[in-house]
């Protein structure tokens, strides 16, 4: 099945493995992905909308309004780690959720300037009047503010294993008691035989999602030590590591999975 062109409609479709590329290329989050991103991201990742769909319903439960605000009202702080094009934060804001203008302070965080320009104008576009704010910033290293959740939606998979603990780390210190960390990734299981079924039945997944041979191919070289996944057992462990002394899994679609971690 071969992709919808990139022609007239609003929607950008995704065609960025459709021709062959080195073998060697590297996937990078630059203007060709974050021009069709929501789809790349929406045809990609089982279960995406449903992941965010939960995000206002969690902070809903679980956001403290633990901090004041310049204009010295009480309001919840929530960082959205990695947020490429703010689709989490956006999910947090939609209506479902019922947060009064003023009762979130979102601060959404990405390395890639191409990204963080495009967030920033869908953002400043749909939701003028709340308080966010869009940060270019490499997340190791980055300075956390006292929040009551965080969102590491599909970004801890793109840091070196080396730094995700210090990551982590940082986000148990900064988190009042009370507050949340949501970690969605991409997983595999360790049992060789689990993890061939499932890798085929996400490539099935993205075949039926009108991806081709080529492009799964592609993608996949492309993402080689680019994207390194951890087992559900890793998340958990590290998680308890730096802190958390509770931690679940709340959602799993073939290989992708999300947790949700109290502090
Ligand atoms: N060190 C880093 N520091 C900051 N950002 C980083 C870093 N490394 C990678 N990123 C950023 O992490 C994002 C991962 S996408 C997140 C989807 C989003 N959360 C969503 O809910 O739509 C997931 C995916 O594309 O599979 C990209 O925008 C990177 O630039
Ligand atoms: O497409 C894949 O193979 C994925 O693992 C998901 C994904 C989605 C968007 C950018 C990078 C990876």
């Amino acid at each position: 099945m071969s992709n919808p062109a990139t022609t007239d409609s609003a929607v950008v479709y995704d065609n960025v493995f459709t021709t062959p590329l080195d073998k060697a290329a590297r996937f990078s989050f630059d203007e060709q992905v974050v021009a069709c991103f929501p789809d790349m991201i929406r045809r990609s990742v089982p279960g995406y909308g449903q992941m965010l769909a939960m995000l206002p319903i969690f902070a809903k439960r679980h956001c403290q309004a633990g901090q004041v605000n310049s204009e010295g009202k009480r309001v919840s702080r929530v960082y959205d780690l990695g947020c490429s094009l703010g689709g989490a934060t956006m999910a947090l804001l939609n209506e479902k959720g019922g947060f009064g203008k003023e009762e979130l302070q979102i601060k959404a965080v990405d390395i890639s300037p191409a990204m963080t320009q495009k967030a920033e104008v869908l953002l400043q576009e749909n939701y003028p009047e709340h308080d966010i704010e869009v940060i270019t910033a490499d997340i190791r290293g980055f300075e956390l503010e006292p929040c009551d959740m965080v969102i590491l939606n599909l970004t801890l998979q793109f840091l070196p294993p080396e730094d995700r603990t210090q990551v982590l780390q940082n986000i148990y210190n900064a988190l009042n008691d009370g507050g949340i960390l949501v970690l969605t990734e991409k997983t595999h299981t360790g049992d060789e035989q689990d993890d061939a079924w499932l890798v085929e039945r996400y490539y099935d997944f993205k075949r039926a999602n009108g991806y081709s041979e080529l492009e799964i191919s592609g993608k996949r070289n492309a993402l080689e030590n680019v994207l390194i996944t951890d087992t559900l057992d890793q998340h958990h462990q590290r998680l308890s590591e730096v802190g958390f002394n509770r931690s679940l899994t709340w959602f799993q679609f073939l290989n992708f999975a999300s947790m949700i971690a109290f502090k």
